[in-house]
């Protein structure tokens, strides 16, 4: 006699996801690619040393939604990087997984059609095929690590990662960050506490040994070595912003109590800009205002910034979405983006080095 159903009783179906070995087999690296991706990573690990100067501004839309526009975008980028690169580092912001709040589009990867269909393994083949993209364009390229088993399918197109807000207290996360082969950021928490980033920058340091995916797309023992470049991201919470020079200097003592060494980031975007895109500028000008009155410990900024300024909900028919105007949160205008890079660009070409020979 079988007993009755034990398991699965909430599972409606397994359906066949190709293997990371697969995808990349359909997607391989070219030379040039991984150029960029080395480089951008190279780049960063060297401004978290204090060996590069320059300020790194992980800046795009919340969220990938349509490649033709994010590719628009990237070309923009680009020639506004070349231009402002002796002073401050470009990575684009590629972000294909959402966290939510409740519910919500949870990205490109998820749902790629927007439509609940949920195709993942279309997802991810177009995610690859548009990260490449902007390894050709020349970019290098942020994103936020949310699946823990996405990072074997993407990771190698990847310069730097971000732990959200609601994740940087996740033992799997943390996990998963000791084996990246990029710089981590993790984000503090969404009530504005920054234990929880500060103990993911220690644990992530650390070797680990937890389940995971091979690229064979078997289950295996993951045994990681340990991440030396996870840093501080502020973005604000609980209703308050933290980018004051009194949050900062309490960000600090933090890392210095934790023996971590004083690298932050802050995100102009979220709540410390209260989620209005317009009052990002502002964010940013504080902070190189913060930089030039001989602030040490911020080496990167965040900026959410798409085509159009502002955000729309995804319609019933995709056909009249708003060409580059993000589904997700609200963006900053490219034309805004792009001034406000190139004052900042002005304001800190002369500071930066001398930055570094205080050193
Ligand atoms: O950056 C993106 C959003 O802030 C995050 O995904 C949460 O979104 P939600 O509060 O709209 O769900
Ligand atoms: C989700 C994001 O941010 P946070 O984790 O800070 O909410 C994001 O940057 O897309």
């Amino acid at each position: 006699m079988t007993h009755q159903a034990l398991e699965n009783l909430n599972i409606d179906s397994f359906d066949r996801m190709p293997s990371p070995a697969e995808v990349h087999a359909a997607l391989p690296v070219p030379d040039a690619v991984a150029e960029t991706v080395a480089g951008g990573r190279r780049d960063l690990q060297r401004i978290l040393t204090r060996e590069d100067p320059r300020l790194m501004v992980v800046v795009g839309p919340c969220s990938i939604h349509d490649p033709v526009a994010g590719l628009d975008y990237a070309q923009r980028l680009k020639a506004l990087s070349d231009e402002v690169s002796d002073t401050l580092l470009l990575v684009m912001r590629v972000y294909f997984e959402k966290p939510r709040t409740a519910t919500g589009w949870k990205g490109f990867i998820n749902d790629p059609r927007m439509d609940d269909s949920f195709h993942i393994e279309e997802g991810m083949r177009k995610a690859r095929a548009f990260l490449l993209r902007i390894g050709e364009v020349g970019l290098p390229t942020a994103t936020e690590a949310l699946d823990p088993n996405t990072p074997q399918y993407i990771g190698d197109l990847i310069s730097w990662t971000a732990i959200g807000a609601r994740t940087s207290e996740s033992q799997t996360h943390r996990e998963m960050s000791s084996g990246l082969s990029t710089p981590v950021g993790f984000k503090n928490a969404t009530d504005g506490d920054l234990a929880a980033a500060v103990n993911a920058i220690l644990s992530a340091s650390r070797p680990h040994s937890f389940l995971g995916l091979n690229d064979q797309g078997s289950a295996a023992i993951v045994r990681t070595k340990g991440n030396a470049h996870g840093h501080l991201v502020l973005r604000g919470g609980g209703g308050r912003p933290n980018y004051d020079t009194v949050s900062i200097a309490l960000a600090e003592s933090a890392l210095r109590k934790a023996g971590l060494p004083e690298n932050i980031v802050v995100d102009c975007s979220h709540a410390n800009s209260h989620k209005n895109p317009r009052l990002q500028p502002l964010v940013l000008q504080d902070c190189a205002h913060q930089i030039l009155r001989g602030n040490r410990s911020i080496v990167g900024m965040m900026v959410e910034s798409f085509l159009e300024e502002g955000s729309q909900p995804i319609p019933a028919d995709l056909a009249t979405l708003r060409y580059g105007c993000s589904v997700t949160d609200a963006c900053l205008g490219w034309d805004d983006t792009a001034a406000m890079l190139r004052e900042t660009r002005a304001l800190l070409k002369d500071h930066l080095p001398k930055r570094r020979n205080a050193s």
